[in-house]
Protein backbone atom coordinates (compact mmCIF):
# COMPACT_ATOMS: atom_id res chain seq x y z
CA UNK A 1 0.00 0.00 0.00
CA UNK A 2 0.74 3.40 -0.73
CA UNK A 3 3.27 5.26 2.03
CA UNK A 4 1.97 8.99 2.70
CA UNK A 5 3.22 11.28 4.52
CA UNK A 6 0.69 13.84 6.27
CA UNK A 7 1.23 17.69 6.63
CA UNK A 8 2.87 17.42 10.01
CA UNK A 9 5.19 14.72 8.62
CA UNK A 10 3.40 11.86 10.37
CA UNK A 11 2.64 8.71 8.72
CA UNK A 12 -1.00 8.20 8.24
CA UNK A 13 -2.83 5.40 8.70
CA UNK A 14 -2.94 4.22 5.70
CA UNK A 15 0.70 3.34 5.72
CA UNK A 16 -0.77 0.31 7.61
CA UNK A 17 -1.72 -2.85 6.52
CA UNK A 18 -2.85 -4.34 9.63
CA UNK A 19 -5.79 -6.68 9.98
CA UNK A 20 -8.52 -5.20 11.85
CA UNK A 21 -8.01 -6.00 15.56
CA UNK A 22 -11.28 -5.81 17.42
CA UNK A 23 -12.72 -6.25 21.18
CA UNK A 24 -15.51 -8.24 19.37
CA UNK A 25 -16.81 -9.26 22.55
CA UNK A 26 -18.96 -6.14 23.40
CA UNK A 27 -21.32 -6.08 20.14
CA UNK A 28 -23.88 -7.36 22.48
CA UNK A 29 -26.50 -5.86 24.35
CA UNK A 30 -25.88 -8.45 27.02
CA UNK A 31 -22.37 -8.08 26.96
CA UNK A 32 -22.94 -4.25 27.27
CA UNK A 33 -25.01 -4.17 30.06
CA UNK A 34 -23.31 -6.65 31.72
CA UNK A 35 -20.37 -4.36 31.20
CA UNK A 36 -21.95 -1.14 32.36
CA UNK A 37 -23.32 -2.54 35.08
CA UNK A 38 -19.60 -3.73 36.49
CA UNK A 39 -18.71 -0.32 35.78
CA UNK A 40 -20.95 1.09 37.92
CA UNK A 41 -20.66 -1.33 40.67
CA UNK A 42 -16.83 0.43 40.18
CA UNK A 43 -14.36 -2.09 40.96
CA UNK A 44 -16.30 -5.40 40.65
CA UNK A 45 -15.04 -6.03 36.85
CA UNK A 46 -12.55 -8.50 36.38
CA UNK A 47 -9.97 -7.15 34.14
CA UNK A 48 -9.25 -10.22 33.03
CA UNK A 49 -12.45 -11.67 32.50
CA UNK A 50 -12.69 -8.56 30.04
CA UNK A 51 -9.11 -7.50 28.95
CA UNK A 52 -10.02 -4.73 27.25
CA UNK A 53 -11.98 -2.61 30.61
CA UNK A 54 -9.32 0.08 31.47
CA UNK A 55 -7.58 -0.14 34.57
CA UNK A 56 -10.03 1.62 37.19
CA UNK A 57 -6.37 3.70 37.81
CA UNK A 58 -5.45 4.96 34.83
CA UNK A 59 -5.49 8.60 33.74
CA UNK A 60 -7.91 7.85 30.53
CA UNK A 61 -10.79 5.82 32.87
CA UNK A 62 -13.84 7.70 31.62
CA UNK A 63 -16.26 7.78 34.99
CA UNK A 64 -19.71 6.71 34.33
CA UNK A 65 -22.32 9.38 36.30
CA UNK A 66 -26.28 9.56 36.24
CA UNK A 67 -25.08 13.12 34.87
CA UNK A 68 -23.07 11.96 32.26
CA UNK A 69 -23.37 14.13 28.91
CA UNK A 70 -21.70 13.28 25.47
CA UNK A 71 -19.35 15.52 25.60
CA UNK A 72 -17.63 14.65 29.31
CA UNK A 73 -17.59 10.97 27.99
CA UNK A 74 -15.06 11.94 25.12
CA UNK A 75 -11.54 11.45 25.86
CA UNK A 76 -9.30 14.42 26.35
CA UNK A 77 -8.61 17.02 23.39
CA UNK A 78 -5.25 17.53 21.75
CA UNK A 79 -1.80 16.28 23.70
CA UNK A 80 -4.16 15.70 27.08
CA UNK A 81 -4.11 11.67 26.55
CA UNK A 82 -0.65 10.43 28.24
CA UNK A 83 0.49 7.52 26.55
CA UNK A 84 0.19 4.88 28.78
CA UNK A 85 3.36 2.31 30.06
CA UNK A 86 2.04 -0.23 28.32
CA UNK A 87 2.19 0.43 24.65
CA UNK A 88 -1.38 -1.57 24.31
CA UNK A 89 -3.41 -3.51 26.16
CA UNK A 90 -3.40 -7.65 26.30
CA UNK A 91 -4.11 -9.83 22.84
CA UNK A 92 -3.33 -6.49 21.15
CA UNK A 93 -6.75 -4.93 21.61
CA UNK A 94 -5.97 -1.02 22.00
CA UNK A 95 -6.84 1.15 24.09
CA UNK A 96 -7.58 4.65 24.64
CA UNK A 97 -4.15 5.47 26.14
CA UNK A 98 -2.52 4.42 22.92
CA UNK A 99 -3.74 7.32 21.30
CA UNK A 100 -3.49 11.21 21.89
CA UNK A 101 -6.58 12.75 20.86
CA UNK A 102 -7.01 15.89 18.69
CA UNK A 103 -9.77 17.61 17.52
CA UNK A 104 -12.99 16.86 16.99
CA UNK A 105 -13.44 16.26 13.31
CA UNK A 106 -17.25 15.40 12.82
CA UNK A 107 -20.24 14.36 14.81
CA UNK A 108 -23.11 12.20 13.74
CA UNK A 109 -25.96 11.24 15.49
CA UNK A 110 -24.40 8.78 17.64
CA UNK A 111 -21.08 9.34 17.69
CA UNK A 112 -18.47 12.17 18.07
CA UNK A 113 -15.27 11.65 16.12
CA UNK A 114 -11.79 12.91 16.74
CA UNK A 115 -8.57 12.75 14.94
CA UNK A 116 -5.86 10.86 17.02
CA UNK A 117 -2.04 10.30 16.84
CA UNK A 118 -1.33 6.65 18.00
CA UNK A 119 1.65 7.14 20.62
CA UNK A 120 3.65 4.15 19.60
CA UNK A 121 3.39 4.87 15.93
CA UNK A 122 2.59 8.47 15.71
CA UNK A 123 -0.02 7.39 13.05
CA UNK A 124 -3.26 9.38 12.35
CA UNK A 125 -6.09 8.34 12.62
CA UNK A 126 -9.98 9.22 12.76
CA UNK A 127 -11.62 7.78 15.68
CA UNK A 128 -15.50 7.26 16.31
CA UNK A 129 -16.53 7.27 19.97
CA UNK A 130 -19.89 6.26 20.60
CA UNK A 131 -21.43 6.04 24.01
CA UNK A 132 -22.87 3.22 25.15
CA UNK A 133 -25.73 4.06 27.42
CA UNK A 134 -27.00 6.14 24.27
CA UNK A 135 -26.34 2.92 22.36
CA UNK A 136 -28.35 0.88 24.19
CA UNK A 137 -31.15 3.41 25.19
CA UNK A 138 -31.65 4.13 21.54
CA UNK A 139 -31.48 0.08 20.55
CA UNK A 140 -28.86 0.73 18.07
CA UNK A 141 -26.78 -1.74 19.24
CA UNK A 142 -27.53 -4.00 16.32
CA UNK A 143 -26.42 -1.39 13.85
CA UNK A 144 -23.35 -0.93 15.51
CA UNK A 145 -22.26 -4.68 14.88
CA UNK A 146 -23.95 -4.32 11.13
CA UNK A 147 -21.41 -1.16 10.79
CA UNK A 148 -18.52 -3.46 11.67
CA UNK A 149 -19.40 -6.02 9.62
CA UNK A 150 -20.40 -4.44 6.68
CA UNK A 151 -16.67 -2.27 7.11
CA UNK A 152 -15.07 -5.42 7.25
CA UNK A 153 -16.64 -6.97 4.04
CA UNK A 154 -15.72 -4.29 1.79
CA UNK A 155 -12.18 -3.26 3.76
CA UNK A 156 -10.22 -4.32 0.42
CA UNK A 157 -11.78 -1.58 -1.43
CA UNK A 158 -9.51 1.37 -2.18
CA UNK A 159 -13.39 3.59 -2.26
CA UNK A 160 -14.49 2.84 1.28
CA UNK A 161 -13.09 4.50 4.96
CA UNK A 162 -10.84 1.34 6.71
CA UNK A 163 -11.48 0.42 9.86
CA UNK A 164 -8.41 -0.39 11.69
CA UNK A 165 -9.40 -1.25 15.48
CA UNK A 166 -12.01 -1.66 17.38
CA UNK A 167 -12.32 -1.60 21.43
CA UNK A 168 -14.12 0.39 23.95
CA UNK A 169 -14.04 1.37 27.82
CA UNK A 170 -16.40 1.38 30.56
CA UNK A 171 -18.21 4.15 28.47
CA UNK A 172 -17.75 4.17 24.89
CA UNK A 173 -17.22 2.14 21.93
CA UNK A 174 -14.30 2.96 19.66
CA UNK A 175 -13.57 2.78 15.95
CA UNK A 176 -10.47 3.75 14.70
CA UNK A 177 -10.54 3.99 11.39
CA UNK A 178 -8.10 5.85 8.36
CA UNK A 179 -7.83 9.62 8.95
CA UNK A 180 -9.59 11.54 5.67
CA UNK A 181 -8.20 14.56 5.44
CA UNK A 182 -9.77 16.65 2.86
CA UNK A 183 -13.27 16.62 4.26
CA UNK A 184 -16.90 16.00 2.70
CA UNK A 185 -17.62 15.97 -0.78
CA UNK A 186 -20.46 18.57 -0.14
CA UNK A 187 -17.76 20.99 0.90
CA UNK A 188 -16.23 20.87 -2.06
CA UNK A 189 -19.92 21.17 -4.66
CA UNK A 190 -20.63 23.77 -2.11
CA UNK A 191 -17.47 25.40 -2.54
CA UNK A 192 -17.53 25.30 -6.48
CA UNK A 193 -21.32 25.55 -7.01
CA UNK A 194 -20.66 22.48 -9.61
CA UNK A 195 -18.31 20.70 -10.89
CA UNK A 196 -17.47 20.39 -14.89
CA UNK A 197 -18.47 16.82 -16.60
CA UNK A 198 -14.63 15.58 -16.59
CA UNK A 199 -14.52 16.05 -12.59
CA UNK A 200 -17.94 14.19 -12.66
CA UNK A 201 -17.14 11.63 -14.94
CA UNK A 202 -14.20 10.83 -12.02
CA UNK A 203 -15.84 11.27 -8.96
CA UNK A 204 -18.61 9.41 -10.24
CA UNK A 205 -16.86 6.79 -11.86
CA UNK A 206 -14.73 6.45 -8.12
CA UNK A 207 -18.37 5.62 -6.63
CA UNK A 208 -20.02 3.68 -8.75
CA UNK A 209 -17.14 1.37 -8.59
CA UNK A 210 -17.22 1.31 -5.23
CA UNK A 211 -20.69 0.95 -4.91
CA UNK A 212 -20.78 -2.19 -7.46
CA UNK A 213 -18.24 -3.48 -4.94
CA UNK A 214 -19.95 -3.41 -1.59
CA UNK A 215 -23.36 -4.74 -3.94
CA UNK A 216 -21.04 -7.40 -4.66
CA UNK A 217 -19.94 -8.11 -1.12
CA UNK A 218 -23.82 -7.94 -0.33
CA UNK A 219 -23.54 -4.62 1.14
CA UNK A 220 -26.29 -2.39 0.77
CA UNK A 221 -25.13 1.24 2.00
CA UNK A 222 -29.07 2.89 2.38
CA UNK A 223 -27.73 6.51 3.37
CA UNK A 224 -25.48 7.24 0.16
CA UNK A 225 -25.38 10.93 -0.04
CA UNK A 226 -22.09 13.90 -0.02
CA UNK A 227 -21.62 14.19 3.82
CA UNK A 228 -21.16 10.45 3.75
CA UNK A 229 -18.31 10.79 0.97
CA UNK A 230 -14.50 12.21 2.04
CA UNK A 231 -11.62 12.84 0.20
CA UNK A 232 -8.42 11.25 1.18
CA UNK A 233 -4.67 12.59 0.86
CA UNK A 234 -5.11 12.23 -2.77
CA UNK A 235 -8.61 13.38 -3.24
CA UNK A 236 -9.98 10.20 -4.29
CA UNK A 237 -13.26 9.09 -2.54
CA UNK A 238 -13.38 7.31 0.69
CA UNK A 239 -17.51 6.03 1.33
CA UNK A 240 -18.15 6.40 4.92
CA UNK A 241 -21.12 5.49 7.60
CA UNK A 242 -22.08 2.10 7.56
CA UNK A 243 -24.14 2.62 10.54
CA UNK A 244 -27.76 2.22 8.36
CA UNK A 245 -26.46 -0.58 6.24
CA UNK A 246 -27.84 -3.91 5.05
CA UNK A 247 -26.00 -6.93 4.64
CA UNK A 248 -27.91 -9.10 2.51
CA UNK A 249 -27.65 -13.35 3.00
CA UNK A 250 -25.76 -15.17 0.90
CA UNK A 251 -28.57 -16.55 -1.48
CA UNK A 252 -29.71 -12.96 -1.82
CA UNK A 253 -26.25 -12.02 -2.72
CA UNK A 254 -26.00 -14.89 -5.44
CA UNK A 255 -29.32 -14.31 -7.12
CA UNK A 256 -28.03 -10.99 -7.40
CA UNK A 257 -25.08 -11.60 -8.92
CA UNK A 258 -26.85 -14.22 -11.76
CA UNK A 259 -29.29 -11.74 -13.20
CA UNK A 260 -27.76 -8.53 -12.19
CA UNK A 261 -31.11 -7.62 -10.50
CA UNK A 262 -31.68 -5.23 -7.68
CA UNK A 263 -32.47 -7.13 -4.29
CA UNK A 264 -34.68 -6.26 -1.68
CA UNK A 265 -34.26 -6.08 1.60
CA UNK A 266 -37.28 -7.69 2.84
CA UNK A 267 -36.71 -7.73 6.46
CA UNK A 268 -36.16 -4.54 7.48
CA UNK A 269 -39.11 -2.02 6.37
CA UNK A 270 -37.96 1.01 8.65
CA UNK A 271 -36.87 4.16 7.13
CA UNK A 272 -33.20 4.91 6.77
CA UNK A 273 -31.45 7.08 4.76
CA UNK A 274 -31.51 10.97 4.59
CA UNK A 275 -34.42 12.37 2.42
CA UNK A 276 -33.27 14.23 0.08
CA UNK A 277 -31.32 11.14 -1.65
CA UNK A 278 -34.11 8.54 -0.17
CA UNK A 279 -35.51 6.20 -3.31
CA UNK A 280 -39.26 6.49 -4.70
CA UNK A 281 -39.68 2.89 -3.35
CA UNK A 282 -38.36 3.52 0.21
CA UNK A 283 -41.23 5.68 0.38
CA UNK A 284 -43.48 3.54 -0.71
CA UNK A 285 -42.76 0.30 0.57
CA UNK A 286 -39.89 0.48 3.02
CA UNK A 287 -38.22 -1.70 0.40
CA UNK A 288 -34.51 -1.00 0.54
CA UNK A 289 -32.61 -2.43 -2.47
CA UNK A 290 -29.48 -1.62 -3.98
CA UNK A 291 -31.35 0.08 -6.54
CA UNK A 292 -32.02 2.96 -3.80
CA UNK A 293 -28.13 3.12 -3.45
CA UNK A 294 -28.56 3.58 -7.68
CA UNK A 295 -31.02 6.28 -6.82
CA UNK A 296 -28.72 7.84 -4.37
CA UNK A 297 -25.65 7.64 -6.60
CA UNK A 298 -28.30 9.37 -9.43
CA UNK A 299 -28.78 12.44 -6.89
CA UNK A 300 -25.27 12.83 -6.27
CA UNK A 301 -24.25 12.69 -9.98
CA UNK A 302 -27.17 15.58 -10.25
CA UNK A 303 -26.08 17.60 -7.25
CA UNK A 304 -22.07 17.02 -8.63
CA UNK A 305 -23.23 18.76 -12.49
CA UNK A 306 -25.99 21.25 -11.10
CA UNK A 307 -24.59 22.03 -7.48
CA UNK A 308 -27.96 21.02 -6.00
CA UNK A 309 -29.86 17.61 -4.99
CA UNK A 310 -32.25 16.84 -7.48
CA UNK A 311 -35.53 16.89 -4.86
CA UNK A 312 -35.33 20.18 -2.72
CA UNK A 313 -38.00 21.83 -0.96
CA UNK A 314 -39.02 23.76 2.05
CA UNK A 315 -39.48 20.81 4.55
CA UNK A 316 -39.54 16.81 4.12
CA UNK A 317 -42.95 16.02 3.24
CA UNK A 318 -42.74 18.22 0.63
CA UNK A 319 -39.26 16.52 -0.67
CA UNK A 320 -41.19 13.06 -0.59
CA UNK A 321 -43.74 14.45 -2.72
CA UNK A 322 -41.43 15.91 -5.14
CA UNK A 323 -39.16 12.15 -5.22
CA UNK A 324 -42.49 9.85 -5.18
CA UNK A 325 -43.90 12.36 -8.43
CA UNK A 326 -40.10 12.10 -10.28
CA UNK A 327 -40.82 15.79 -9.89
CA UNK A 328 -37.36 17.46 -10.89
CA UNK A 329 -35.71 19.35 -13.93
CA UNK A 330 -32.50 19.12 -15.46
CA UNK A 331 -30.79 22.31 -16.35
CA UNK A 332 -30.28 23.24 -20.03
CA UNK A 333 -26.16 23.29 -19.06
CA UNK A 334 -26.12 19.90 -18.28
CA UNK A 335 -25.00 17.85 -21.34
CA UNK A 336 -27.26 15.54 -23.45
CA UNK A 337 -25.27 12.32 -22.48
CA UNK A 338 -25.41 13.45 -18.40
CA UNK A 339 -29.33 14.37 -18.93
CA UNK A 340 -29.85 11.20 -20.33
CA UNK A 341 -27.38 8.70 -17.82
CA UNK A 342 -29.51 10.93 -15.44
CA UNK A 343 -32.93 9.84 -16.77
CA UNK A 344 -32.41 6.55 -16.92
CA UNK A 345 -30.94 6.14 -12.85
CA UNK A 346 -33.67 8.58 -11.43
CA UNK A 347 -36.35 6.03 -12.37
CA UNK A 348 -39.30 5.48 -10.30
CA UNK A 349 -39.61 1.98 -10.68
CA UNK A 350 -36.65 0.07 -9.14
CA UNK A 351 -36.76 -2.83 -11.71
CA UNK A 352 -36.59 -0.12 -14.69
CA UNK A 353 -33.68 1.77 -12.81
CA UNK A 354 -30.27 1.26 -14.45
CA UNK A 355 -28.03 -1.25 -12.56
CA UNK A 356 -24.06 -0.33 -11.71
CA UNK A 357 -23.08 -2.36 -14.57
CA UNK A 358 -25.53 -0.66 -16.97
CA UNK A 359 -24.32 2.49 -15.74
CA UNK A 360 -20.56 1.42 -16.49
CA UNK A 361 -21.72 1.13 -20.06
CA UNK A 362 -23.37 3.98 -20.20
CA UNK A 363 -21.65 6.79 -23.04
CA UNK A 364 -21.36 9.30 -19.85
CA UNK A 365 -18.35 6.83 -18.46
CA UNK A 366 -17.33 6.22 -21.74
CA UNK A 367 -13.34 7.36 -21.03
CA UNK A 368 -13.43 6.10 -17.68
CA UNK A 369 -11.90 2.07 -17.58
CA UNK A 370 -13.76 0.46 -14.26
CA UNK A 371 -10.55 -1.55 -13.13
CA UNK A 372 -7.83 -0.96 -10.66
CA UNK A 373 -6.38 1.36 -12.65
CA UNK A 374 -8.97 3.99 -11.72
CA UNK A 375 -7.77 4.52 -8.66
CA UNK A 376 -4.13 5.01 -9.87
CA UNK A 377 -5.09 7.81 -11.96
CA UNK A 378 -4.71 11.19 -10.81
CA UNK A 379 -7.89 12.81 -10.42
CA UNK A 380 -8.68 16.04 -12.11
CA UNK A 381 -8.60 19.44 -10.63
CA UNK A 382 -11.53 20.00 -9.52
CA UNK A 383 -13.28 22.80 -11.01
CA UNK A 384 -16.90 24.28 -11.67
CA UNK A 385 -18.65 24.89 -14.82
CA UNK A 386 -19.83 28.76 -14.90
CA UNK A 387 -22.88 29.52 -12.78
CA UNK A 388 -26.62 28.86 -12.33
CA UNK A 389 -27.78 32.02 -12.87
CA UNK A 390 -31.13 31.42 -11.58
CA UNK A 391 -29.72 30.56 -8.67
CA UNK A 392 -27.19 33.48 -8.09
CA UNK A 393 -26.90 36.40 -5.53
CA UNK A 394 -27.06 39.81 -5.92
CA UNK A 395 -24.39 40.56 -3.41
CA UNK A 396 -22.23 42.76 -5.76
CA UNK A 397 -18.44 43.85 -5.10
CA UNK A 398 -16.94 41.07 -3.03
CA UNK A 399 -13.25 39.52 -3.74
CA UNK A 400 -14.27 35.94 -5.08
CA UNK A 401 -12.36 32.84 -3.85
CA UNK A 402 -14.73 30.25 -4.07
CA UNK A 403 -13.81 29.65 -8.43
CA UNK A 404 -10.94 28.48 -9.76
CA UNK A 405 -9.43 25.50 -9.11
CA UNK A 406 -9.18 23.80 -5.51
CA UNK A 407 -6.55 21.24 -6.39
CA UNK A 408 -4.08 24.16 -7.96
CA UNK A 409 -4.72 26.11 -5.05
CA UNK A 410 -3.17 25.61 -1.55
CA UNK A 411 -5.16 22.19 -0.01
CA UNK A 412 -7.25 23.22 3.26
CA UNK A 413 -4.86 21.57 5.32
CA UNK A 414 -7.17 20.75 8.21
CA UNK A 415 -10.52 19.04 7.74
CA UNK A 416 -12.81 22.15 7.68
CA UNK A 417 -12.69 23.87 4.23
CA UNK A 418 -11.93 27.23 3.91
CA UNK A 419 -14.86 28.90 2.66
CA UNK A 420 -15.57 31.35 -0.03
CA UNK A 421 -17.21 35.27 0.43
CA UNK A 422 -20.56 36.32 -0.95
CA UNK A 423 -19.86 37.23 -4.70
CA UNK A 424 -22.13 38.49 -7.33
CA UNK A 425 -22.58 34.85 -8.82
CA UNK A 426 -22.01 32.90 -5.46
CA UNK A 427 -24.60 29.63 -5.60
CA UNK A 428 -27.20 30.29 -2.86
CA UNK A 429 -25.98 27.23 -1.13
CA UNK A 430 -22.59 28.17 -0.63
CA UNK A 431 -21.71 29.69 2.86
CA UNK A 432 -18.51 31.85 4.26
CA UNK A 433 -16.17 32.19 6.79
CA UNK A 434 -14.37 35.12 8.03
CA UNK A 435 -12.69 36.99 5.44
CA UNK A 436 -9.41 38.76 6.07
CA UNK A 437 -8.81 42.53 7.43
CA UNK A 438 -8.94 43.96 4.23
CA UNK A 439 -11.89 41.99 2.69
CA UNK A 440 -13.61 43.08 6.35
CA UNK A 441 -13.14 46.76 5.11
CA UNK A 442 -14.63 46.58 1.76
CA UNK A 443 -17.43 44.73 2.86
CA UNK A 444 -18.14 47.51 5.78
CA UNK A 445 -18.01 49.63 3.28
CA UNK A 446 -20.39 48.01 0.43
CA UNK A 447 -22.58 46.96 3.20
CA UNK A 448 -22.50 50.50 5.41
CA UNK A 449 -25.79 51.06 4.47
CA UNK A 450 -27.31 48.64 7.04
CA UNK A 451 -25.10 49.04 9.50
CA UNK A 452 -25.01 51.83 12.39
CA UNK A 453 -22.44 54.29 12.99
CA UNK A 454 -19.52 52.27 14.48
CA UNK A 455 -21.01 49.32 14.03
CA UNK A 456 -18.77 46.55 12.12
CA UNK A 457 -19.21 43.54 10.38
CA UNK A 458 -19.05 40.50 12.41
CA UNK A 459 -20.40 37.79 10.20
CA UNK A 460 -21.87 37.87 6.40
CA UNK A 461 -23.49 34.71 5.23
CA UNK A 462 -25.90 33.08 2.95
CA UNK A 463 -28.61 31.11 5.07
CA UNK A 464 -31.90 29.47 3.44
CA UNK A 465 -34.70 30.86 5.85
CA UNK A 466 -38.35 30.26 5.87
CA UNK A 467 -40.56 31.95 8.68
CA UNK A 468 -43.77 31.57 9.76
CA UNK A 469 -46.68 32.66 12.81
CA UNK A 470 -45.61 31.88 15.61
CA UNK A 471 -46.99 29.14 18.78
CA UNK A 472 -48.63 32.02 20.30
CA UNK A 473 -50.97 32.61 16.96
CA UNK A 474 -53.70 30.18 15.88
CA UNK A 475 -53.26 26.65 15.21
CA UNK A 476 -55.22 26.58 12.08
CA UNK A 477 -53.07 29.76 10.55
CA UNK A 478 -49.85 28.21 11.57
CA UNK A 479 -50.79 24.59 9.85
CA UNK A 480 -51.68 26.62 6.27
CA UNK A 481 -48.59 28.87 6.65
CA UNK A 482 -46.61 25.42 7.31
CA UNK A 483 -47.99 24.24 3.70
CA UNK A 484 -46.33 27.65 2.12
CA UNK A 485 -43.40 27.78 3.77
CA UNK A 486 -40.67 28.30 1.64
CA UNK A 487 -36.85 28.40 2.42
CA UNK A 488 -35.08 31.54 0.49
CA UNK A 489 -31.45 32.29 0.47
CA UNK A 490 -30.79 35.65 2.42
CA UNK A 491 -27.88 37.39 3.22
CA UNK A 492 -26.98 36.94 7.17
CA UNK A 493 -25.02 39.67 8.72
CA UNK A 494 -24.13 39.55 12.56
CA UNK A 495 -22.41 42.65 13.90
CA UNK A 496 -20.30 44.15 16.24
CA UNK A 497 -23.61 45.38 18.07
CA UNK A 498 -25.00 41.83 17.73
CA UNK A 499 -27.97 42.80 15.42
CA UNK A 500 -28.69 39.87 13.27
CA UNK A 501 -29.82 40.90 9.75
CA UNK A 502 -31.54 39.65 6.85
CA UNK A 503 -29.97 41.71 4.10
CA UNK A 504 -30.79 42.49 0.42
CA UNK A 505 -29.73 44.44 -3.04
CA UNK A 506 -32.44 46.12 -4.32
CA UNK A 507 -32.66 47.03 -7.80
CA UNK A 508 -30.76 50.04 -7.18
CA UNK A 509 -27.89 47.76 -5.83
CA UNK A 510 -28.53 49.49 -2.23
CA UNK A 511 -28.08 47.21 0.38
CA UNK A 512 -31.13 47.52 2.17
CA UNK A 513 -32.58 45.48 5.88
CA UNK A 514 -35.36 43.31 5.03
CA UNK A 515 -35.66 41.69 8.63
CA UNK A 516 -34.10 42.42 12.07
CA UNK A 517 -33.93 39.57 13.69
CA UNK A 518 -35.67 39.92 17.59
CA UNK A 519 -32.39 38.84 19.45
CA UNK A 520 -33.82 40.27 22.42
CA UNK A 521 -37.41 39.67 22.43
CA UNK A 522 -38.93 38.52 25.66
CA UNK A 523 -39.92 34.65 25.26
CA UNK A 524 -37.14 33.82 22.60
CA UNK A 525 -36.42 30.38 22.08
CA UNK A 526 -33.66 29.22 19.69
CA UNK A 527 -33.24 25.68 19.15
CA UNK A 528 -31.96 22.96 17.02
CA UNK A 529 -34.00 20.28 15.03
CA UNK A 530 -34.43 16.77 15.24
CA UNK A 531 -32.77 14.86 12.86
CA UNK A 532 -31.30 18.18 11.21
CA UNK A 533 -27.73 19.16 12.52
CA UNK A 534 -27.33 21.88 10.40
CA UNK A 535 -31.32 23.52 10.86
CA UNK A 536 -32.16 25.43 13.88
CA UNK A 537 -35.51 27.86 14.34
CA UNK A 538 -35.84 31.14 16.43
CA UNK A 539 -39.14 31.41 17.89
CA UNK A 540 -41.13 34.22 19.72
CA UNK A 541 -44.74 34.29 20.49
CA UNK A 542 -45.83 35.48 17.10
CA UNK A 543 -43.27 34.29 14.90
CA UNK A 544 -41.10 31.82 14.01
CA UNK A 545 -37.94 31.22 11.54
CA UNK A 546 -36.65 28.35 10.39
CA UNK A 547 -32.71 28.63 9.55
CA UNK A 548 -30.53 26.39 7.36
CA UNK A 549 -26.65 26.56 7.33
CA UNK A 550 -25.58 23.42 5.04
CA UNK A 551 -21.99 24.05 6.76
CA UNK A 552 -21.79 25.29 9.69
CA UNK A 553 -24.00 23.15 12.45
CA UNK A 554 -26.80 24.58 14.09
CA UNK A 555 -24.97 24.41 17.31
CA UNK A 556 -22.68 27.15 16.50
CA UNK A 557 -25.85 29.23 15.44
CA UNK A 558 -27.40 29.18 18.56
CA UNK A 559 -24.53 29.76 20.51
CA UNK A 560 -23.93 33.12 18.05
CA UNK A 561 -27.01 34.21 18.85
CA UNK A 562 -27.19 33.99 22.40
CA UNK A 563 -24.00 35.69 22.33
CA UNK A 564 -25.78 38.36 20.16
CA UNK A 565 -28.68 39.00 22.52
CA UNK A 566 -26.01 39.38 25.40
CA UNK A 567 -24.25 41.73 23.22
CA UNK A 568 -27.12 44.01 22.29
CA UNK A 569 -28.32 43.41 26.08
CA UNK A 570 -24.60 45.40 26.83
CA UNK A 571 -25.84 47.65 24.19
CA UNK A 572 -28.63 48.83 25.17
CA UNK A 573 -27.48 49.34 28.52
CA UNK A 574 -24.36 51.55 27.45
CA UNK A 575 -25.05 53.27 24.38
CA UNK A 576 -28.31 54.50 24.10
CA UNK A 577 -27.15 57.61 21.69
CA UNK A 578 -26.36 55.06 18.66
CA UNK A 579 -29.74 53.93 18.85
CA UNK A 580 -31.18 57.27 18.50
CA UNK A 581 -28.74 57.84 15.32
CA UNK A 582 -29.43 55.07 13.71
CA UNK A 583 -33.85 55.51 14.23
CA UNK A 584 -32.89 58.98 13.17
CA UNK A 585 -30.77 57.71 9.78
CA UNK A 586 -33.60 55.38 8.64
CA UNK A 587 -36.10 58.34 8.84
CA UNK A 588 -33.76 60.17 7.17
N1 LIG B 1 -12.40 8.59 8.80
C1 LIG B 1 -12.78 9.86 8.89
N2 LIG B 1 -11.93 10.85 8.55
C2 LIG B 1 -12.33 12.14 8.64
N3 LIG B 1 -13.54 12.53 9.06
C3 LIG B 1 -14.42 11.60 9.42
C4 LIG B 1 -14.09 10.21 9.35
N4 LIG B 1 -15.17 9.50 9.75
C5 LIG B 1 -16.13 10.39 10.05
N5 LIG B 1 -15.69 11.65 9.85
C6 LIG B 1 -16.47 12.88 10.06
O1 LIG B 1 -17.37 12.66 11.14
C7 LIG B 1 -18.72 12.82 10.72
C8 LIG B 1 -19.61 11.81 11.45
O2 LIG B 1 -19.21 10.49 11.12
P1 LIG B 1 -20.26 9.34 10.77
O3 LIG B 1 -21.14 9.80 9.66
O4 LIG B 1 -19.54 8.07 10.57
O5 LIG B 1 -21.06 9.32 12.15
P2 LIG B 1 -22.52 8.75 12.43
O6 LIG B 1 -22.78 8.82 13.90
O7 LIG B 1 -22.64 7.44 11.80
O8 LIG B 1 -23.35 9.84 11.66
P3 LIG B 1 -24.87 9.81 11.17
O9 LIG B 1 -25.63 10.59 12.17
O10 LIG B 1 -24.79 10.54 9.83
O11 LIG B 1 -25.27 8.39 11.04
C9 LIG B 1 -18.68 12.63 9.21
O12 LIG B 1 -19.71 13.34 8.57
C10 LIG B 1 -17.31 13.17 8.84
O13 LIG B 1 -17.36 14.55 8.62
Amino acid sequence: MRKSQNLKGNSTSEDTETELQDDSSFFSVEELNRRLNASSALGSSDPKKSPTLLDPSSSNELKVSPNTTKTNLLPKAAGASRPSSRATSPNNIKRVSDFSFGEIIGEGSYSTVLSATENNTKREYAIKVLDKRHIIKEKKVKYVNIEKEALYLISKHPGFIRLFYTFQDTQSLYFVFSLARNGELLDYIYKLGKFNEACVQYYGALLLDSIDFMHKQGVIHRDLKPENILLDDNMRTKIIDFGSAKIQKTAEKSEQLSDDLPTSDNHSRSFVGTARYVSPEVLNDKNASTASDVWAFGCILFQMLTGKPPFVAGNEYLVFQKILHLSYEIPIDVSETASDLIKKILVLHPNERLTTKEIRDHPFFSSMRFDKSLWEIPPPRLKPTGHTSTLSLSVPGFVSKSAGDINEQTRPSTLSVSSAYPTPNTPVNTTFSLPSPLEYEEMNKRWHSVLLEDEKISKITVLNVSSMPGSGTHEAVRFFSSLFRKKRPRTFILTTFGRCLLVAMNSAGRATIKEELPVKSVGLRVHGVKNSDHTWVMETPTRSWSFEDPREPASTWIELINRATSITTAFENHSVTSFSRSIARSIS
